[in-house]
């Protein structure tokens, strides 16, 4: 079953048309990479999403609901993180959550439970200091678990890990990959280390339209290109192999960035065991030397214009 259904989307603002018959779904129980550029359109579309903005054409739908502008029904599906989450600063966070489960009409007997369960979720459990004392990691952590108060079959994540180190990233990404067997996730961003850390299927936002969009997997499986990956450790080093008699024929499909020579081949066991060769013939110990894998920044640079 798909959580989120969009179809034909369009979206103009003055005469910059953002979204153009744009049209995606996103499968129960995925984490779903939302990628592109910056000013791509991605919040505009979560924007719609939550009927914050109205669409100039096309459906939406949240769990075989349609969205309605200005309307919150559909909602009640959905938990938001903004890219920069807002918090009453002089609050704690067990505070914080205990006002955001009254406003949304948690049981009074719930609140106190399922505050515990998500700060204990997000590693805010034994922290009592006030909000504003809260690093950005901290804050994002908060607001994963406020997203996740009601329960939402949908939480959608806005660049949740745009402005934070690598310590506070990592910690963001594990959380997501915990919140998955409960709810499924959009993660929008342009991080896209981080959506092949944790997410299985992705949806390319390039120019008002997904480029390319399925299972991440496959979507790499399909983008194979044999080419071996040779990094040694001197430029010296490098016009010596790339010079060198035996590896002629390849000269050609060598692409040479500093010390890492990208060799494209219809044969990689072949020219592996060839290269390791010339390697051997000159002496060079190389740093590394591997079959590359396709990954995510070479197929959003095929697809994205
Ligand atoms: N309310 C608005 N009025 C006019 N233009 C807008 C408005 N909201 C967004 N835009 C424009 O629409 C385009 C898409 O913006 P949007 O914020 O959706 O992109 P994004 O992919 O989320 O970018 P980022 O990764 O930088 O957050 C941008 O060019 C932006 O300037």
């Amino acid at each position: 079953m798909d959580i989120l259904t969009i179809s034909g989307l369009s979206k103009q603002f003055g005469q910059q048309q953002v979204l153009k018959d744009l049209s995606f779904h996103v499968p129960e129980g995925s984490i779903y990479g939302f990628i592109g550029k910056n000013g791509s359109g991605k919040t505009t579309t979560m924007k719609i999403v939550l009927g914050l903005l109205k669409g100039d054409s096309g459906s939406i739908e949240v769990c075989g609901e349609k969205v309605k502008y200005g309307h919150s029904k559909t909602n009640r599906y959905i938990g938001y993180l903004p890219d920069v989450p807002e918090f009453y600063n002089y609050m704690t966070s067990r505070e914080y959550l205990k006002l955001c489960g009254e406003i949304t009409g948690i049981p009074t007997g719930k609140i106190n439970g399922k505050s515990d369960e998500l700060l204990s979720l997000v590693g805010l459990s034994n922290i009592n200091k006030r909000i504003g004392a809260y690093s950005r990691g901290m804050k994002q952590r908060l607001g994963i678990a406020q997203a996740l108060l009601n329960e939402p079959k949908l939480l959608i994540c806005d660049e949740p890990t745009s402005a934070l180190d690598p310590l506070g990233r990592k910690e963001i990404l594990d959380i997501l990959q915990q919140v998955k067997e409960q709810t499924t996730v959009i993660f929008s961003t342009h991080v896209l280390s981080d959506v092949e850390a944790i997410c299985d299927r992705i949806g390319i936002l390039d120019n008002g339209t997904i480029k390319l969009a399925g299972d991440l997997k496959e979507i790499k499986l399909r983008h194979h290109q044999n080419c071996l990956v040779i990094c040694l450790e001197s430029k010296e080093k490098v016009n010596a192999f790339v010079n060198s008699e035996r590896i002629r024929s390849l000269r050609d499909s060598a692409d040479v960035q500093g010390t890492t020579i990208k060799l494209k081949t219809e044969r990689p066991d072949e020219t592996m065991s060839m290269v390791m060769n010339v390697l051997v013939s000159l002496s060079i110990i190389p740093s590394k030397i591997e079959i590359a894998k396709p990954q995510l920044q070479d197929i959003f640079m095929e697809v994205v214009e």
